[in-house]
């Protein structure tokens, strides 16, 4: 049965894909086959979206126009391995995984296949996600425009050459986790101060979101929006001052380039 589109890994970022996909309207979830190792995962995927679900792999991308991969780099060559010969001719392969170069993916599933290596992030689960494409010779301008579209149905996505993704992932790819931390510390600071732990993270949270959105919207530089924050001899300027002694700057550069690092070496 010709089916639209095949999901191999239904945890957290391939859920995220489907769902806003689906939920843009680009694919009818009819048209659509998820498929998990963990027969709990693939069947409340599929319960959630209305399509199919089975835990067989190998099914799932059979007669698939695209099939999107997204199960953990650990696993992903015996995965590809094991589709590699049902996996149609003309279909367009998407691998989200981190570290697996499109040279690999080629290794796997052979050169003349389409191939676009994509690196998503997680805020793609509230429709806020940024995505890179990069696609392998084989994959036509309309087809990598046609990922593109998949991709934006919940962020935004951009063609990348390949050598960029290790910047992706410093950029995007990972720094939820170190935003995350951030917002930690700025709630921390304020239960230091007396506010209540729930409230601490609301007003944290809310910050770091108004200021990207403001920077997204405006398109001002970052350090204009600073100037604009810190009045003379004002709050703004203490803080900034000790985030400089502190080596604020050099320990992000520091965090988000060793991701782009472990990206390079996986
Ligand atoms: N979590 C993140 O923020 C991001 C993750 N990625 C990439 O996305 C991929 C998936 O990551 P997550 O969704 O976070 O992982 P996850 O652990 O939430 O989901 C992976 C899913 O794959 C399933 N799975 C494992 N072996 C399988 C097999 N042989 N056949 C079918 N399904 C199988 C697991 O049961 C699980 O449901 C990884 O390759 C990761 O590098 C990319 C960008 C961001
Ligand atoms: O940590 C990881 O390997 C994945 C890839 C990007 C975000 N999470």
């Amino acid at each position: 049965m010709h089916k639209e589109l095949a999901l191999i890994g239904c945890g957290n970022m391939g859920s995220a894909i489907v769902k806003g996909i689906v939920g843009a309207g680009l694919i009818d979830a009819c048209d659509i086959v998820v498929s998990d190792v963990s027969e709990a995962a693939s069947s409340r995927l599929a319960g959630e979206l209305g399509c199919a679900g089975t835990c067989d792999n190998v099914e799932a991308v059979r007669d698939a126009a695209m099939v999107i991969i997204a199960v953990k780099p650990q696993y992903l060559d015996d995965v590809v391995r094991g589709l590699a010969d049902t996996v149609a001719p003309d279909a367009l392969v998407v691998s989200i995984a981190a570290g697996v170069t499109l040279a690999r993916l080629e290794g796997l599933l052979g050169s003349e296949r389409k191939i676009v290596r994509v690196m998503p992030n997680l805020p793609a689960m509230v429709l806020a996600g940024m995505s890179s494409l990069t696609p392998n010779a084989q994959v036509s301008a309309e087809e990598c425009a046609r990922v593109q579209e998949l991709f934006e149905s919940f962020g935004r996505a951009e063609v990348v050459p390949e050598h960029l993704i290790d910047a992706v992932i410093a950029a995007s790819g990972s720094s939820p986790a170190y935003v995350c931390v951030f917002i930690e510390a700025l709630a921390d600071a304020a239960v230091a101060e007396g506010m209540p732990r729930a409230q601490a993270y609301t007003f944290a949270e809310q910050a770091v979101l108004g200021t990207a959105k403001y920077l997204l919207e405006t398109g001002v530089h970052p350090a204009v929006l600073k100037d604009m924050v810190s009045s003379p001899a004002g709050t703004t300027i203490e803080a900034v001052s000790a985030l400089e002694s502190g080596g604020f700057r050099a320990a992000v550069i520091d965090a988000a380039r060793a991701a782009a690092a472990k990206n390079r070496a996986m």
